[in-house]
């Protein structure tokens, strides 16, 4: 085979956005440490599309333009209550929600710096909003409209909960949606920027990006992760459960990751975010268990556990439903195919790779009754 499978190791662009070595990431040169432990989401945002922190009216004017954005127009609540009335995963409502909200922006098709730096925002700013009305209509309740002065993570909580939350889960959500934002060549950024490299619009882009981060390979994995602690009944029970897993060759959920090979620089804060919050709710099982599996993968097949991993029990303990995972990855992340879009209309060219043919030749056409 000529090809590497799933394009393995290929290098398919330059990007300034984020870089991986080892397992050390950066976004625009920062450490992904010191960005989880200092900055604010909105900071990360902005550097990821301007190659730079704002300085502090920078971040003010960009929170009160991601804020005054982030109302959604009401015949979006409508779709949404056939959504739910369908019970259609959230997920799949997210992807055709933003492919909805191109409708009600009249510069949708203005391919202008200037009308994509506002789709930007636009989009950036109702990502939240329309996870928070989903989850809210699908449970009959009232739309939450976003309250000035929360910052970013808080106002996401805020919308989908009703209520302000309070410190400790507006760092724990904040952390998490710095350490989502943006990683390289993920399959979901590939997929905005083959995407967008046909010059569609940038509503297309994060709409086709949203379709392949709701695969379970990849950001739909905390779901399922979730899905296997509640399956396993205890610590003691996880060596019985993976050992059936193993015989019967199937993939355990948040391990193991395509280019760290040494571990997920982003999983030890989910880890440590994942024992407090799980002991706060009193659930600590749900952390035991999880270290359990963690520690049995690695020792029977070398993998280590991946961002989705300790993210499951982490969103649970905040009291978000399984479901949601990843449209709250997806929240995050959207900065990141935001700023890999603007990075690849700066310089474009179609992305429109080769096949190795190995299916049959030299057929004839044969008429239907005689096959
Ligand atoms: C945000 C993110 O997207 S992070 C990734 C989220 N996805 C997951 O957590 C799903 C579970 N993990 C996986 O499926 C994989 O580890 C991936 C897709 C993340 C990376 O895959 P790759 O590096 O391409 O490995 P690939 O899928 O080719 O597997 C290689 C071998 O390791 C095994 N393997 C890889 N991951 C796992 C796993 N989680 N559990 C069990 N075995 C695994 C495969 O079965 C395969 O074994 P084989 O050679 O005996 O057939
Ligand atoms: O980079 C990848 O392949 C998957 C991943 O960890 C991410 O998208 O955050």
């Amino acid at each position: 085979m000529s090809e590497k499978k799933g394009l393995e190791g290929i290098v398919a662009t330059e990007s300034r956005i984020s870089s991986i070595i080892g397992s050390q990431l950066t976004y625009c040169g920062y450490e992904i440490d010191d960005l989880a432990e200092n900055a604010l989401f909105e900071e990360v945002v902005f550097l990821l599309w301007n190659d730079r922190l704002p300085n502090q009216t920078e971040l003010d004017d960009f929170q009160a333009k991601l804020f005054d954005h982030m109302t959604l127009n009401p015949r979006i609540y409508t779709h949404f209550e056939e959504y739910a009335a369908d019970k259609i995963h959230p997920m799949a409502g997210l992807r055709t929600a933003l492919s909805y909200l191109s409708h009600f922006d009249e510069n949708a098709e203005d391919m202008s710096d200037e009308a994509n730096q506002e789709k930007a925002i636009r989009i950036q700013a109702k990502v939240a909003s329309l996870v928070a009305a989903f989850s809210r209509i699908r449970s009959g309740k009232e739309v939450v409209k976003p309250k000035k002065g929360l910052n970013y993570a808080a106002n996401l909580l805020y919308m989908m909960k009703g209520e302000e939350p309070n410190s400790t889960e507006v760092e724990a959500m904040n952390k998490a949606l710095v350490l989502h934002a943006d990683h390289e060549l993920n399959a979901s950024t590939f997929t905005a920027r083959v995407c967008v490299a046909t010059l569609s619009d940038m509503y297309s882009g994060v709409t086709a990006a949203a379709g392949a981060l709701k695969g379970p390979l990849h950001g739909g994995a905390n779901e399922r992760v979730m899905k296997m602690l509640g399956e396993i009944e205890s610590p003691e029970a996880v060596e019985d459960y993976l050992k059936e897993k193993f015989e019967n060759k199937e993939k355990i959920m948040g391990m193991g990751h395509r280019v760290y090979k040494d571990g997920d620089p982003r999983a030890k804060y989910l880890k440590e975010m994942s024992r407090q919050l799980t002991q706060e709710i009193g659930e600590p099982e749900l952390y035991e268990k999880s270290i359990k599996i963690a520690e049995v993968v690695e020792r029977e097949k070398g993998l280590l556990p991946n961002v989705d991993f300790f993210s499951a029990s982490v969103y649970h303990a905040m009291g978000i439903d399984h479901d949601l995972f990843t449209p709250i990855f997806a929240v995050s992340r959207v900065s990141g195919w935001i700023a890999h879009i603007l990075e690849q209309y700066e310089d474009n060219r179609l992305i429109r790779p080769r096949a190795e043919y190995v299916g049959q030749t030299g057929k004839k056409y044969e008429a239907i009754e005689k096959r």
